[in-house]
């Protein structure tokens, strides 16, 4: 085992990161591993020093910092037979949320001794690949706005209050979404397209996404008003999204997404600009990651209790505004109809 630590000194306001050097320092050296630890300078480092690990025979590469970090570093490695290792000390930290990868730094380095490794799909967004969500609609706005105007000052926080100023000025767009030959159209505020079931700060936007099943998880959320929004925040925290009456997800290992003009995309919440098209790709269990050696599934509060016939009947109503706004085909209104039917 030979060890390339890459650590962000910024990443999560760059409060831990002399603490996590002395970490690896003090867990490696104790355990007569070969190492090495290298400091980014610069956006877009994580990416070349990643891309030469292999040739300078390294086995496991350790990313130290955010999702924007580990996104840079496992792009370096797709391709390669190394493994990544996550020493989360980000902001949001989507990836090490949903593979529970422990927050302590040190516990995160005896991952490398005592965990096992996992192979998880990996997203492709046009040229640009990404590990935990990528998404179009208001979070892909908000993480512009982010990335543009708070330099270092990072955090849930900061976040939050960009989005609850932009909620304002962000309009949604008619857009078209083409995957397993079908076709429809829809104005969604939301639109995330998961390969994980989390954000980042706890968010948890695709409740059913699993990072190794060979599919993504479309969620599409229309704008609702702004009490309606703060009112239901909780159920992206508590993993009960999905019981958001306009919640719609699909599943799919390909997209295409046409909208009617150029905008921000993010891909693990770092934004670029990309064109009126979008290209989803799904490359199936296309990265290691070491990860503890058992997981503990999610414990997902009780959805709310209604009775079987009346929520049934509410679905159904719901499918149904959801075809008439054209956010359904007839063909999966009828699947979904038959569906619900078939349980009572
Ligand atoms: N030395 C550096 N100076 C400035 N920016 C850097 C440096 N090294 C990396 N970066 C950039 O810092 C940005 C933020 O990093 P990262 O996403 O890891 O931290 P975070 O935003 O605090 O965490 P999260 O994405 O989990 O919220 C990335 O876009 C990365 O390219």
């Amino acid at each position: 085992m030979k060890i390339l630590c890459i650590l962000n000194p910024i990443a999560g306001g760059g409060r831990t990161a002399a603490q996590v050097s002395a970490a690896i320092h003090h867990i490696f050296r104790d355990a007569g591993i070969e190492y090495d630890i290298v400091y980014t300078q610069h956006s877009g480092d994580g990416l070349a020093i990643a891309k030469h690990a292999e040739k300078n025979a390294y086995s496991h590469v350790i990313a130290v910092g955010g999702d924007g970090t580990i996104n840079e570093i496992a792009t370096g490695l797709i391709g390669t037979d190394l493994i990544l290792a996550i020493i989360p000390v980000g902001s949001g930290n989507g990836l090490a949320r949903a593979l529970q990868i422990p927050f302590d730094y040190q516990e995160a380095c005896q991952l490398l001794l005592h965990g096992t490794s996992r192979a998880i799909d990996v997203g492709q967004v046009n040229d640009r690949y990404f590990f935990a969500t990528s998404g179009i609609g208001f979070d892909a706005y908000v993480g512009k706005q982010y990335n543009e105007h708070l330099g270092h000052s990072r955090g849930i926080l900061p976040y939050f209050q960009i989005a609850a100023t932009e909620y304002f000025h962000y309009t949604p767009q008619k857009i078209t979404l083409e995957y397993q030959g079908k076709t429809f159209t829809c104005t969604p505020f939301v639109l995330t397209v998961a390969n994980v079931e989390q954000y980042g700060g706890g968010a948890i936007i695709a409740p059913e996404a699993a990072p190794d099943d060979g599919l993504f998880d479309v969620v599409i959320i229309p704008q609702t008003p702004l009490l309606k929004t703060v009112y239901h925040l909780p159920r992206l925290f508590n993993g009960t999204i999905d019981t958001l009456p306009d919640f719609i997800t699909h599943k799919t290992a390909a997209l295409t997404i046409t909208r009617p003009e150029p905008g921000p995309v993010h891909v693990d919440g770092e934004t670029f600009l990309a064109g009126q098209s979008l290209e989803y790709t799904l490359l199936p269990q296309a990265l290691r990651i070491q990860v503890p050696e058992k997981t503990v599934p999610r414990s997902t509060p009780k959805k709310p209790g209604k009775s079987f016939s009346g929520n049934t009947l509410e679905l159904l109503e719901k499918l149904s505004r959801l075809k008439d706004r054209g956010i359904l085909t007839d063909e999966e209104f009828e699947e979904q109809k038959r569906k619900l039917l078939e349980r009572l």
